[in-house]
């Protein structure tokens, strides 16, 4: 195993995003491994490299890292974006896990072939009036989330709040916090630089990535 850190995944959000999103604010390089065969993932199985047969599966410091928050984890831990102390890192926490549920939703809209509109309409709501508020709420005195310096709570209310304007370009129009935070964020020269065209960041779910997918873990979708 090489010194690089190396992502396996699709070529394509999915669970792997907010990782790559992570390693970005972070600073760290990385080089990704795009699974397109099914054999490429049987492969990584009969490697003993996936602990429960699922994928993101990511190398750093001589480990094979599977489940994503477990990869986060160590990220957010090893690059100083998890608090200062543990009670900083249960908010963490509590915020972190209200941007993956409605990252969630907005990951399973794209494989749903039915009900899409209703599908879009419960994202937006919930969206609008159970996690975006808590969000305003929490930039009302501070540049940050959580205490007074950058944390992965606030990567990926980045990420999360980007994701939902590519569904609802106005849905920020009424949190104004969110929009100020968005605006600082996007001038670290980090993030900058991930949002440039041509970094690592990925474009959202099409055909082709949800085909592949569908390829790839075959035995889920029969
Ligand atoms: N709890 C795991 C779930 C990972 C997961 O469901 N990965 C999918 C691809 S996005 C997978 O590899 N599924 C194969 C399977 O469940 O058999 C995590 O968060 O990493």
């Amino acid at each position: 195993m090489s010194g690089k850190v190396v992502l396996h995944y699709f070529d394509g959000r999915g669970k792997m995003e907010s990782i790559r999103w992570l390693l970005a604010a972070a600073g760290v390089e990385f080089e990704e491994v795009i699974i397109t065969k099914r054999e490429q993932y049987v492969k990584l199985m009969n490697d003993g490299a996936l602990m429960f047969q699922q994928v993101p599966l990511v190398e750093i410091d001589g480990m094979q890292i599977v489940q994503t928050k477990a990869i986060m984890n160590y990220i957010a831990g090893k690059y100083n974006l998890y608090g200062k102390d543990l009670k900083e890192r249960a908010l963490i926490d509590m915020y972190t896990e209200g941007t993956i549920d409605l990252m969630d939703l907005m990951m399973l809209y794209y494989f749903f072939s039915e009900d899409k509109q209703k599908r879009l309409s419960d994202i937006e709501q919930k969206a609008k009036e159970r996690f975006l508020p808590v969000f305003e709420k929490g930039l009302a005195n501070s540049d940050f989330l959580v205490g007074n310096q950058l944390s992965r709570a606030d990567v990926h209310l980045l990420e999360t709040t980007l994701m939902l304007q590519e569904l609802f370009p106005t849905i920020l129009s009424t949190f104004p916090k969110i929009q100020a935070f968005q605006e600082r964020m996007k001038a670290l020269p980090r993030i900058s630089k991930f949002l440039q065209p041509g970094s690592a960041r990925k474009p959202p779910s099409d055909e082709v990535y949800v085909k592949t997918v569908k390829e790839v873990l075959s035995h889920l979708f029969k």
